[in-house]
């Protein structure tokens, strides 16, 4: 597996998820700085948490404009596989590859701790690995978070298969108490039509090693490693 994992200044989960992918799955593994438009033969762009561009504007507003965005679009165009976290998702709703954005926190406050999601749709690269309704619990950090849509255009998402995960209480019922940052619907994570764009706000890259307090994210990453070898080996 070959994976570029995309640096905008202010990134601060490039590390983190280069760690992961390197060092604890043996994948190949590389930094793309934000002017670049080369991504070196990637099956997997990842654009990482952080605060690009120090969140002005709006978070990820400004590196949704940034050169490496035109690469990603034409990645995702020709097939490939586009994972944001945190400020990834961000990005990727600011540059028009999924639908929606992401509002601030319904108090106003920045949310660190862990949450747990439930797996709404196995059908995606991103999740084959997974079971149906099953709970991961990773760890989230933003005070951006809270993913915005209409209300038709939700039904519309959640007819096609497009809403990923969902906020959960530890029974795994989408319970509002359970929607810390005023999502609609309870919505964590979302996927392109065509499910070969995921953005998710929790972040599986900071537990995918027991040492981390938990490695729920390895289901992230196992299951891109089954859908790449199966596509290999076709
Ligand atoms: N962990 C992150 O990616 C931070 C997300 C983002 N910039 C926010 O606070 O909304």
């Amino acid at each position: 597996m070959r994976a570029a994992v995309v640096r905008f200044p202010g990134s601060n989960c490039d590390h983190d998820t280069l760690w992961v992918l390197e060092r604890v799955l043996g994948w190949e593994a590389f930094p793309v700085w934000h002017r670049s438009q080369e991504l070196g033969g990637a099956e997997l762009v990842v654009l990482p948490g952080g605060f690009s561009f120090g969140d002005y504007l709006r978070a990820g507003a400004i590196a949704a404009r940034s050169p490496v965005l035109e690469a990603v679009r034409r990645h995702a165009a020709g097939g490939g596989l586009v994972l944001g976290i945190c400020n990834g998702f961000q990005i990727l709703c600011e540059a028009g590859l999924l639908p929606g954005t992401l509002r601030p926190n319904k108090d106003l406050r920045f949310h660190c701790h862990t949450a747990h999601i439930r797996v709404e749709r196995i059908e995606t690269p991103f999740t084959a690995a997974a079971a149906p309704g099953q709970l991961l619990e990773l760890p989230v950090a933003h005070f951006e978070g809270a993913y915005h849509v209409s209300p038709g255009e939700l039904e519309r998402m959640e007819d096609r298969g497009q809403v990923v995960f969902r906020y959960v209480d530890a029974l795994g019922r989408p319970v509002p108490e359970a929607n810390f940052n005023g999502s609609v619907g309870n919505v964590a994570g979302i996927c392109s039509e065509d499910g070969r764009i995921l953005g998710m706000m929790p972040h599986p890259e900071r537990a995918s090693e027991p040492l981390m307090g938990g490695s729920d994210g390895l289901w992230i990453w196992r299951s891109l490693e089954r859908r790449i070898l199966s596509t290999t080996t076709a």
